[in-house]
């Protein structure tokens, strides 16, 4: 190699493999720290990881660890592109399960989530299904700063008020709108998101009802977002949209990467999300490389 055109002789760079996934467009940067005990991955790290213009990109950052005490086959954390750690998340917990499967070659796998245990199970026709666990329906499961009924909170923006909230292992309100076509969602995200009776914030749905088991819904996520979908969002919009009299137990939740089937199992409590995974690319990761993300040097016109 020409002299002057070698450069600087670089050190050794370590590399992690990464996995790019997605559930419905919802898409994931998925780390197998299980035998990396050594990885620390602060909120700044992970939100350049997440970020799509000088990171990999993703509505997530999942990061696998080993289950400790049994009885669930890998933890996996969950953080949000602004660095924020979630309780939930639907569509990851799909295609964790999908990974695990194929290295195990079992068709049944337990994530384990900082909110529980939740059992997956491969279906025939390819896609997984999940347990989410029981959806909470008390003022502090959401939480909210005070108390209120759950079915109808004071909270307005312009068009959109009295949502229904719940927990799905993470915070959601669900709005009901006549009409989602009409909504932007960047209009309202934002300043729901934040409204001061969610002091963990919350995942904001919008939700059109089209039938007693279909919905449509465009979600703004906590800490990340428009996502194309969202699978916790969308658990929280069938179990609001059922307490407020306007679906069955089971819908197909329509999002605008596509559809989840979800089923609020009325023997226990449990929501049940059936849905596809996808693996987009693999690839390897410099840690050590990526810059933290900084305040832009002057907002785009
Ligand atoms: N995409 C997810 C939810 C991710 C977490 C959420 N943004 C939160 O902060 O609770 C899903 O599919 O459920």
């Amino acid at each position: 190699m020409d002299r002057a055109c070698a450069g600087r002789i670089s050190p050794a760079v370590m590399t992690l493999p990464f996995r790019k996934m997605h559930g419905l467009g919802n898409d994931f940067v998925v780390l197998d720290a299980r035998g990396r005990p050594d990885l620390r991955l602060t909120p700044a790290r992970a939100a350049a990881v997440a970020d799509r213009h000088t990171g990999v990109g993703c509505d997530q950052l999942i990061v696998l660890e080993p289950a400790e005490g049994g009885g669930a086959d890998v933890f996996m954390r969950i953080r949000n592109p602004d660095g924020s750690e979630a309780g939930a998340c639907g569509n990851a917990t799909r295609c964790v399960a999908s990974l695990l499967a194929a290295e195990t070659g079992r068709p049944r796998v337990t994530v384990r989530t900082v909110s529980g245990d939740l059992p997956a199970v491969a279906l025939p026709d390819g896609r997984w299904r999940v347990d989410m666990g029981p959806a909470r329906l008390g003022w502090r499961d959401v939480p909210l700063a005070r108390e209120f009924d759950t079915l109808h909170l004071p909270i307005s923006r312009g068009p959109v008020g009295d949502p229904a909230a719940c927990s799905i292992g993470n915070p959601h309100a669900t709005f009901f709108v006549p009409d989602l076509s009409r909504l932007r969602l960047d209009t309202f995200g934002p300043s729901l998101e934040r409204d001061p009776l969610f002091p963990e914030r919350a995942n904001i749905g919008f939700a059109q009802v089209v039938a007693p088991d279909r919905i449509l819904l465009a979600m703004w996520e906590r800490g990340a977002g428009p996502t194309r979908a969202c699978g916790s969002g969308a658990c929280a919009a069938l179990v609001n949209a059922h307490r407020r009299g306007l679906t069955g137990r089971r819908a197909t939740v329509v999002l605008p990467g596509g559809e989840l089937e979800i089923e609020w199992r009325e023997a226990d409590g449990h929501v049940l999300m059936a849905g596809p995974v996808a693996t987009a690319f693999t690839g390897e990761l410099d840690l050590d490389a990526l810059p933290e993300p900084a305040a832009p040097a002057h907002a785009a016109a």
